[in-house]
């Protein structure tokens, strides 16, 4: 499905329900199939969140897990220690592209059998459930922090828990916090300190109920919209102040392009002060936020400012090369864009092309990401639907707010 997004000049204000995180929502469909008393409210209905649930009910050895990296990589060690199952891990074309090897070396440490079906290194993978003959295991952790949340979510349903050695620069760090607040909720103990992780076992049934909370990357695309309409007074449920999101970095960042957020009874409002000049800092390190790189890339290039973001060394291994498309997309609009290996620089854009097709590479934040420009340009966006792999309703979403959207 394509979409053909008309300019417009400004948006209906109007109040909007995110759907739960799922970064949160993956993490705990595995703590609640190894403590099955534990009870989640406010579950994600992204397409990552339902392969999951699918794939954790299915007694068939092949499981395909299509685009979800979560799932992959949690599914991965889930299966490894579940004694005498035998499972073929696969996904899409591109999850056969992504690296899993780090996550395959360490579960092998702890005496786990899994083997390549196809490249080294790279899923399908086969997977015999075996139980671990040690504790302690050392991974690179500046490659994806997945393999690392991974293993922490299986530790305390193994008899001496895990003591997780973490080697090199150590990335996405806030999802690995996710993971041990998670984990906490659910009455497992764990500490992370210096390149150490520590969790103790707790084979007792745990029966906890925990709130997701709405998801933030999700919400970035409305802190794009706010910044391009001077009218903006958007809210959106249901949020905390004290997130386990480090998505909710967008705060911070966004104020530096005029939006001010308020938090109400779980929700969040978000409004254009128009007070500042729009500028972000000379140097932006989204290390701690890869998902939301494309998002504040795409702001800047509608705002016609530059931009300059470190960090980003894992958006090359993500749903598509992210630095790569980023950059395709917004010259094809006019825009300049230079990219390292980690970094990006945009130069400022004075205008942007009507009319382009947005190609979206399977890739669920090209097309949301791109989205807000339809409140500076008319544009089409390729392949829409694939926005459900985080965010089934988001074009529903978009029309509340005005931005009408044809195929
Ligand atoms: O643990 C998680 O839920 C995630 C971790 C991040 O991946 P990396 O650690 O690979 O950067 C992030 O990009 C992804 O969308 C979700
Ligand atoms: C990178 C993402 O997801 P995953 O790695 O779980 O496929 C994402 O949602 O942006």
């Amino acid at each position: 499905m394509n979409l053909k997004l008309p300019s417009i000049s400004k948006i209906d204000n109007t109040t909007l329900q995110i759907t739960g995180s799922k970064s949160e929502t993956n993490r705990l469909l595995i703590l609640r199939a190894l403590y099955p008393n534990i009870t989640i409210e406010n579950v994600s209905n992204s397409d990552d969140s339902v392969l999951m649930q699918k794939a954790l009910n299915s007694n068939e050895t092949i499981v395909d897990i299509h685009h979800a990296g979560t799932a992959m990589r949690f599914l991965t060690a889930y299966f490894a220690v579940k004694e005498g199952r035998e499972t073929v891990l696969t996904g899409s074309k591109r999850m056969q592209e992504r690296p899993i090897k780090i996550l395959v070396e360490a579960l092998r440490q702890l005496g786990c059998e899994i083997t390549y079906e196809k490249e080294e290194g790279y899923p399908p993978i086969r997977i015999i459930g075996k139980k671990p003959n040690t504790n302690k295991v050392k991974l690179q952790a500046n490659v994806s922090s997945q393999y690392i949340s991974a293993l922490m979510l299986i530790a305390a349903s193994l008899p001496d828990g895990l003591i997780i050695t973490l080697e090199g620069k150590v990335t996405s760090v806030p999802y690995i916090n996710m993971t041990l607040n998670l984990l906490k909720d659910v009455g497992i103990s764990g500490t992370f300190e210096e390149n150490v992780i520590t969790i103790q076992p707790n084979l007792q049934a745990l029966s906890k109920n925990v709130i997701v909370e709405s998801d933030w990357s999700s919400a970035s695309y409305f802190y794009s919209i706010a910044a391009l309409s001077d009218n903006a007074d958007i809210t959106i449920g249901s949020f905390k102040e004290e997130s386990y999101q480090g998505d909710s970095s967008l705060i911070e960042i966004y104020k530096h392009l005029g939006i001010q957020t308020t938090f109400k009874n779980h929700t969040i409002t978000l409004k254009n002060t128009k007070s500042t000049t729009c500028k972000l800092p000379e140097v932006l390190d989204l290390s701690n936020s890869p998902d939301i790189a494309q998002t504040i890339v795409v702001t800047c290039f509608g705002l016609g400012i530059g931009c300059y973001l470190t960090g980003l060394h894992t958006l090359k291994i993500k749903e598509t090369d992210r630095l790569e498309a980023l950059k395709t997309e917004i010259e094809k609009m006019g825009g300049q864009v230079v990219i390292t290996q980690d970094t990006l620089r945009l130069m400022p854009a004075n205008s942007i092309k009507k009319d382009i097709s947005i190609a979206t590479y399977n890739d669920h934040r090209m097309a949301m990401a791109f989205a807000p420009l339809a409140l500076r340009t008319s544009l089409y966006v390729e392949d829409a639907n694939v926005v459900s792999k985080s965010y089934p309703d988001f074009w529903a979403d978009l029309n509340r707010l005005g931005i009408q959207t044809t195929s």
